[in-house]
């Protein structure tokens, strides 16, 4: 592959991070993206993942799924426009969604009557599937401070089913200290490094060392806020788009210095592991955490599960 095909910036980033077989898995996967097929998430608030397999069996669509989870189709010969001329689309049915951002909410498990909070939530893909997961029976609120995405936030909610979500347009690292939940989504702000294609220059021109000083303060400032908010036995989950340590790990590691309540529970995804189609880990420096590695089906993700202790729980 060509040098210049990768910006530079993320190039050296993945080469101060990770030791060479690693570095060229991600390159290979920067350049598998560039044939990534259309992914979509049956809203199971509306229907079931048959029903959607029939509609695209109607509409002469190809589909297959993953091992872990149900309510995943992969499309392998359409483009997004064909999805969008569909009833099940239309109607809020289905929702267009990549694989890896359909990971965080499955690690929450949110519990039907939880108090859940979705940090930064617009435009919704994960506070939809985080209501749907929970059979459409948590108190859900969902932050998103700029305001046009608020909107839409609203709207794809509203499409989509969702009732029982307050969306509130806020900076959510002022969230009154006041609230508290049982479970929190923190999918941060990034520099997305995990999302580019080889060949993609405006990813060149956006990924870059100010950018990554800019998202690194905010989730900072977000990680201890969520961690402010977290009720004592609560869960809190931290994912970005991002494939660099000073975005995931680093953070997570420098938030548990600062709130010694809190401690890293294992991420574990049911039939993601060597099976077809599952994705690929990237070696991670806190154990229990996971780096998704680029690939063809897959974008570079984090996630990482804290969960806040309970002195009560501990005394009995
Ligand atoms: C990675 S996107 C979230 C994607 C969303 N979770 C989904 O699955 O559809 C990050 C979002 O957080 C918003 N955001 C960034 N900083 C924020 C903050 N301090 N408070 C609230 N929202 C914020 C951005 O405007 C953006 O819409």
């Amino acid at each position: 592959m060509p040098e210049l095909e990768i910006p530079a910036f993320v190039r050296q980033q993945i080469a101060e991070s990770y030791g060479a077989d690693e570095a060229s898995l991600v390159e290979r996967g920067f350049d598998e993206a560039r044939t990534r097929p259309v992914t979509l998430r049956a809203n199971t608030l509306k229907a079931l993942p048959d029903d959607i397999a029939d509609a695209l069996d109607a509409a002469h669509i190809a589909y297959r799924r993953v091992p872990w989870y149900r309510d995943a189709f992969v499309l392998e010969d359409v483009r997004e426009k064909a999805v969008w001329d569909l009833d099940i689309y239309r109607e809020g049915r289905v929702y267009l969604q990549s694989l890896s951002s359909m990971m965080p909410p499955i690690v929450l498990e949110p519990r039907p009557g939880a108090d859940i909070l979705d940090m930064c939530a617009a435009p919704g893909g994960k506070t939809s599937q985080v209501v749907a997961l929970s059979d459409g029976a948590a108190h859900m609120t969902a932050c998103e401070m700029n305001g046009p995405r608020a909107e839409k936030l609203q709207y794809n909610l509203d499409k989509l089913g969702c009732r029982n979500v307050q969306v509130m347009r806020v900076d959510a690292r002022r969230l009154d200290k006041f609230f508290s939940f049982d479970q929190i989504l923190l999918d941060a702000p990034c520099t997305g490094s995990g999302t580019i294609c080889s060949g993609d220059e405006r990813a060149g021109r956006r990924i870059t060392e100010a950018l990554l000083n800019k998202v690194t303060r905010s989730q900072r400032a977000l990680l201890d806020r969520a961690l402010d908010v977290l009720k004592p036995g609560g869960t809190l989950v931290y994912s970005t788009c991002s494939i660099f340590p000073a975005e995931n790990e680093e953070q997570v590691a420098a938030a548990l210095k600062r709130h010694r309540d809190c401690e890293v529970a294992p991420v574990e995804l049911a039939g993601a592991d060597g099976e077809a189609d599952a994705p690929i880990m990237l070696p991670g420096r806190i154990e229990g955490t996971c780096t998704i590695c680029p690939s063809r089906l897959y974008e570079g993700f984090f996630i990482a599960r804290i969960t806040k202790k309970d002195p009560k729980k501990r005394k009995r």
